[in-house]
């Protein structure tokens, strides 16, 4: 039986984890009341008294905008937290796994970004994201870091759902169509991550930093005209450049990802978003 320790409760991949654990472990997820990311001592005491076989950080600070006006927040959250959770890992010599962003990219190009390309922030949520891979390397104990991207589930606060209530109420709604990348089901990255664990826990586990994205790339545009038609509702979207909806942190236009190191390592191929999408809309109760 293997013990799996998950940081997070609330969030999608946190209950898409809850959701996709198997009769083969034992998985506990703790919430904020139980370990709070603010508080990275704690979370390091939390895996030190912990039996776990693993453990799989599905928290962070994830208010993309709101990071550009509480930096330290987010980087106490999403760097320090799991800095101090990689040491207490590798101090008890167990895997960490890790999930990363999209956002550590500029943006640049239209080639699919490579796990050792250049990363270069935009934005402050970016910024702190990369600490936190920085400082989870630096541990050097068994660790995966998952970059993932664009995450939808039936759960908390997503693009589909925002779609969803916007076109309810909205003929025709605009959409961004310079940005580009992977929608990914959160129910997708939880059976990755515990794919992985699996791994691990059969001594086969491989160290590194991975990509995880739903394929095919798309638009945000694009996206929402799929959301649309998956969920059967009549709302047109238009294409708007980045320039026409200004935000708080600028997102990267290229966000594809390159994730073959994924299927090399651990043979787990990008799942097709359309197919989750549809499950989202039409088997959890939206
Ligand atoms: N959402 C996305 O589009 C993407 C997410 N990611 C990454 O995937 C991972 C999972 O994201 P996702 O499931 O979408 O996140 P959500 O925003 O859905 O959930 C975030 C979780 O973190 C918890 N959390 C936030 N602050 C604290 C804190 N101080 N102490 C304890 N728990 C806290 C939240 O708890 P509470 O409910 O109590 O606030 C919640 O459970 C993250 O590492 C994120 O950076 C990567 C790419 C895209
Ligand atoms: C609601 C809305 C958004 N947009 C644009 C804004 C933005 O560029 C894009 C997506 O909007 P969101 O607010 O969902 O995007 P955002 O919160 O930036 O999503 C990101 O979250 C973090 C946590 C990640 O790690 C990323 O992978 C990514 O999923 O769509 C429109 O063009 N029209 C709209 O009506
Ligand atoms: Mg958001």
């Amino acid at each position: 039986m293997m013990r799996v320790l998950v940081f997070g409760r609330t969030g999608q991949v946190a209950r898409a984890l809850a959701r996709a654990a198997g009769d083969d472990m034992a998985l506990t997820c703790l919430g904020r009341d139980q370990a709070d990311l603010t508080d990275a001592a704690a979370c390091a005491a939390i895996i030190a008294r912990a039996d776990a076989d693993i453990v799989i950080n599905a928290a962070a600070y994830t208010a993309v905008d709101r990071a550009e006006t509480e930096a330290a927040l987010a980087h106490a959250i999403n760097a320090a937290a799991p800095a101090a959770m990689a040491r207490a890992c590798a101090a008890r010599q167990i895997p960490f796994l890790h999930i990363s962003t999209d956002y550590v990219f500029d943006g640049s190009g239209s080639i699919p970004w490579q796990v050792d390309d250049l990363t270069g922030p935009l934005g402050v949520y970016g910024q702190t994201k990369l600490a936190g891979e920085e400082a989870v390397r630096a541990a050097a104990g068994a660790h995966v870091i998952l970059r993932t991207s664009w995450v939808f589930s039936p759960d908390g606060a997503n693009f589909v759902k925002t779609m969803l209530r916007l076109g309810a109420t909205r003929p025709k709604i605009t959409v961004v169509a310079d940005q580009h990348g992977g929608p990914t089901a959160a129910d997708d990255i939880a059976a990755a991550l515990l794919d992985i664990a699996r791994a691990f826990h059969k001594g086969r586990g491989i160290s590194g930093t991975y990509h995880f994205s739903g394929a095919p790339d798309v638009s945000w545009a694009n996206f929402a005209r799929a959301i649309f038609a998956t969920a059967g509702m009549d709302c047109t979207v238009q294409d708007i450049p980045s320039s026409a909806y200004p935000t708080p942190a600028a997102r990267p236009a290229n966000s594809r990802l390159d994730c073959s190191a994924l299927a090399r390592d651990y043979a787990i191929a990008r799942p097709a978003w359309q197919r989750s999408l549809h499950h989202v809309l039409h088997d959890q109760g939206e």
